[in-house]
């Protein structure tokens, strides 16, 4: 079974592509087929994975979208990448942005990433995308075809606003599209554990979401060194694999796959 894992939130900077790369490579390292989806025009998670000119790239999650609307057949390696550390990436650039402008005159526009995701979703363990900061038609098309949300929350700010936005799209997207949805976890990232402000925002986090949301125990630390691999194309795992941010990505990966063995699933 293979479960799709939406990283998500309006809010930009927050550190959804560094989640995203990072628990994705972790997941594979721990023996998970794993399909990391670049779902922003940023192009940051191909670029971060060492495919530093995604503007160059052909195909791409938008020409991905187009075959699917225009119910042209792909094989199963249409537009995948391969990444060294044992992922395969669909890659994305700016053409993403006029594809979800061209969204607007499509049948069922919501539901153009989930008809290509059912069509690849078997030969895969988990499928991450990585969300951009609005929450345009394109992160409706993310939210309709996940199992879940992953929500990183950068410590230094907490956007309550932000997050009830955000919370109240996905109980539409729930509604409407796509009644299975859960919340995998809110994830505190840029946590600096020595400023009472990142704590206090942790804490407002358990308080006010707790109940309602799955807050991960893990958070992730502040540290220039999850920064610095971006510029590598590797995981933190590869470039500093003892260090504080490598270990919360660890500790965190493990949390996804215990989530998983509550489920009667995973290893
Ligand atoms: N734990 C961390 N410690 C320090 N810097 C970090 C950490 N995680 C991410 N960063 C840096 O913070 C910036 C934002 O992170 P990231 O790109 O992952 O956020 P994002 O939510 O994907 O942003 P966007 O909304 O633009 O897509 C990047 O420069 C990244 O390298
Ligand atoms: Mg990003």
């Amino acid at each position: 079974m293979c479960k799709v894992i939406a990283v998500v939130n309006q809010k930009g900077g927050v550190g959804k592509t560094t989640t995203c790369g990072n628990l994705g490579i972790g997941l594979a390292r721990r023996g998970k087929k794993v399909l990391l989806i670049d779902a922003d025009p940023q192009g940051d998670l191909t670029a971060s994975l060492g495919f530093i000119n995604p503007d160059e790239i052909n195909h791409t999650l938008a020409t991905v979208m187009m075959n699917t609307i225009n119910e042209v057949e792909m094989d199963k390696d249409y537009a995948i990448l391969r990444h060294s550390e044992g992922v395969d990436v669909l890659p994305s650039n700016i053409d993403l942005s006029a594809m979800e402008i061209s969204l607007v005159n499509v049948m069922s526009r919501e539901l153009i990433l989930k008809r290509y995701i059912e069509s690849i979703k078997q030969h895969y363990d988990y499928i991450l995308i990585d969300g951009m900061p609005s929450l345009g038609m394109l992160t409706i098309n993310v939210l309709a075809c996940a199992d879940s949300v992953l929500i990183p929350v950068q410590a230094a700010y907490l956007p309550i606003k932000g997050l009830q936005q955000l919370m109240k799209t996905i109980v539409q997207v729930k509604r409407q599209l796509n009644p299975r949805l859960e919340i995998e976890g809110v994830l505190v990232t840029m946590f600096d554990r020595r400023t009472k402000n990142a704590r206090d925002i942790a804490e407002l986090l358990e308080e006010n979401y707790g109940t309602m949301l799955n807050v991960f125990v893990n958070k992730i630390p502040l540290s220039v060194r999850a920064a610095e691999t971006t510029a590598k194309g590797v995981s933190i795992f590869q470039y500093d694999p003892n260090g504080s941010v490598g270990q919360a990505y660890k500790a965190l990966t493990k949390e996804v796959l215990e989530d998983e063995r509550g489920n009667g699933e995973g290893d």
